[in-house]
């Protein structure tokens, strides 16, 4: 028997998947990563903390199989979107890695309209300049750290280190690449007008590739690994998670609630203009994209309440019970912008909120409301892609809140759509490792890798009643950003 391994450089956590010929889960290793918030509005990781964490990861799963090892014949990764990660000429790394919900370069991303032209950046990268994408976060370390920018040569993003430590090469795939703001969408390389225009070297951008491309064999021991496994690119978390949820051809939709939140759908061309209000990146899958709508802190809100309110409980004990609370959370609202807003709101100072706390609220009542507020805020995207003519009728659930099951009837019932939940809710881990199948030619196509390997565990139909009333819901949500925006921007001086 062979078999491959997806890795997924999460937010939360390093997660490792082993899978056989048929797609079979056949083991599974999670290891938590922390994350260091020095400033409101900063997010950042140890880079060798991932590195550490896939090591472990990988040790664990290798000494627990009881094959040869060079039976694992492939190997590829899924990876958070934007983090930077600065390497000096040695690919030392420079400083910790700036993430993809770090806020912190609101001011970059004016000088980014101003030198590049709004217009002409969309053009080129297809996206508006946010504070999450990868190149405000480099004008942010040329500008406050002049110091770590000299030491820098080149630029790589979180999986795309973990990958370099394990075989030695270095390289970025279009995914993860389209995520910069530094890649023009439709000609396929790196924009010398976006680069000339903010004064960076095309230079100091590293060498493309193919999600699908082989970059190497496996040479770092501490994996347990053979060397004969191969390595290949992999991409962003998001595209693989569409590969792994079968988001493969057009008309069919995703929402992952990982640490951030999205609403995914696919799409063939590169050509097309959502003036900057979907973020419209390249897939995994050969020359396909995609478009998305990002809640900032979607698990991450949930997860932030547990770890200030229930630190000592079990995810699934702090969870249980929300299913017994009735839709509205007994009166109890909540908006999701712990650390700013992207969809639809893309908006670094806005924070989130409780609205209609009532003396009779108990800890249940919160949980059902942080979790619905996660979903409203998805919802606008889902409404967004609606508006624009996307029919949703079906959507595939993935990421840590697939874990529960209340939560995706939630979904069902606030998107008002089937939701399809699939046997192992690790998207972009199982991406990462048809990827791998894929490169190893065990299958023509993705499409026909995800036929192989990807299997519907349960559905949830939307209930008419609830719907309705989420509608109602829905509407009283959508008012809290705007009635909420300048208190938030008075109360900015005092979060410290
Ligand atoms: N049992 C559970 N029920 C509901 N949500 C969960 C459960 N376990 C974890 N989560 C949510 O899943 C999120 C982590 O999802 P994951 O897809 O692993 O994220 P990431 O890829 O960002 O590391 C957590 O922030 C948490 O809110
Ligand atoms: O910034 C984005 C997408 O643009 C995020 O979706 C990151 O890619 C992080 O993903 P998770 O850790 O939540 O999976």
């Amino acid at each position: 028997m062979t078999y491959v391994v997806g890795v997924d450089i999460g937010t939360s956590a390093v997660k490792v998947l082993l899978v056989d010929l048929e797609g079979k889960i056949i083991d599974e290793v999670s290891r938590p990563l922390s994350l260091s918030q020095p400033q409101s509005g900063w997010s950042e990781q140890d880079p060798e903390e991932w590195v550490k964490e896939t090591e472990e990861a990988l040790k664990e799963l290798t000494e627990r199989f009881d094959e040869d090892v060079s039976e694992i014949e492939g190997l590829s990764f899924s990876g958070q979107m934007h983090g930077l990660v600065l390497l000096d000429h040695q690919y030392n790394v420079v400083r910790p890695a700036i993430l993809w919900n770090d806020t912190r370069t609101t001011k970059q991303c004016q000088d980014i309209y101003e030198k590049v032209g709004e217009e002409r950046l969309l053009a080129i990268t297809k996206n508006p300049a946010l504070e999450g994408f990868t190149l405000s976060k480099i004008l942010w370390v040329k500008k406050e750290e002049p110091e770590n920018f000299g030491r820098a040569a080149t630029f790589v993003l979180p999986k795309d280190y973990v990958r370099y430590r394990l075989t030695g090469e270095l390289s970025m795939d279009y995914s993860d690449a389209a995520g910069t703001l530094l890649l023009d969408i439709e000609k396929k390389n790196w924009s010398t007008e976006v680069c000339q225009a903010v004064g960076l070297p095309v230079s100091f951008c590293p060498s493309l590739v193919d999600s699908t491309a082989q970059t190497g064999t496996v040479t770092d021991a501490d994996t347990g690994l053979s060397r004969s496994t191969k390595v290949f690119a992999g991409g962003a978390d998001n595209a693989c998670g569409a590969v792994g949820a079968g988001i493969l051809t057009e008309g069919k939709t995703l929402c992952s609630i990982g640490t951030s939140g999205v609403v995914l759908s696919y799409e063939a061309e590169a050509d097309k203009d959502f003036g900057g209000d979907a973020h419209y990146f390249y897939h995994a899958a050969p020359d396909a994209l995609y478009t998305m709508g990002v809640t900032l802190a979607a698990g991450y809100s949930l997860s932030w309440f547990k770890v200030v309110f229930a630190p000592e409980e079990e995810f699934e004990d702090f969870v249980d019970g929300v299913e017994e609370v009735p839709p509205g959370a007994r009166g109890l609202l909540f908006t999701p912008y712990i650390a700013g807003e992207r969809t639809p709101h893309a908006d670094a100072f806005i924070r989130g909120t409780f609205t209609g706390l009532d003396t009779f609220h108990r800890r249940a009542d919160f949980v059902r409301a942080v979790m619905e507020g996660i979903t409203f805020s998805l919802n606008e995207s889902i409404e967004m892609f609606r508006k624009n003519g996307k029919t949703i009728d079906t959507i595939v659930s993935i990421g840590g809140g697939a874990k529960n099951e209340a939560w995706l009837q939630m979904q069902a019932d606030i998107f008002n759509a089937t939701i399809v939940k699939q046997k192992s809710e690790q998207g972009p881990g199982m991406g990462a490792a048809m990827i791998a199948a894929y490169g190893c030619g065990w299958c023509d196509t993705l499409a026909g890798c995800a036929d192989r390997f990807l299997e519907e565990a349960e559905q949830f139909e939307p209930n008419t009643q609830r719907v309705e009333t989420y509608k109602r819901l829905f509407a009283l949500y959508q008012k809290v950003y705007h009635q909420t925006k300048e208190l938030n921007e008075e109360l900015k001086d005092f979060r410290k």
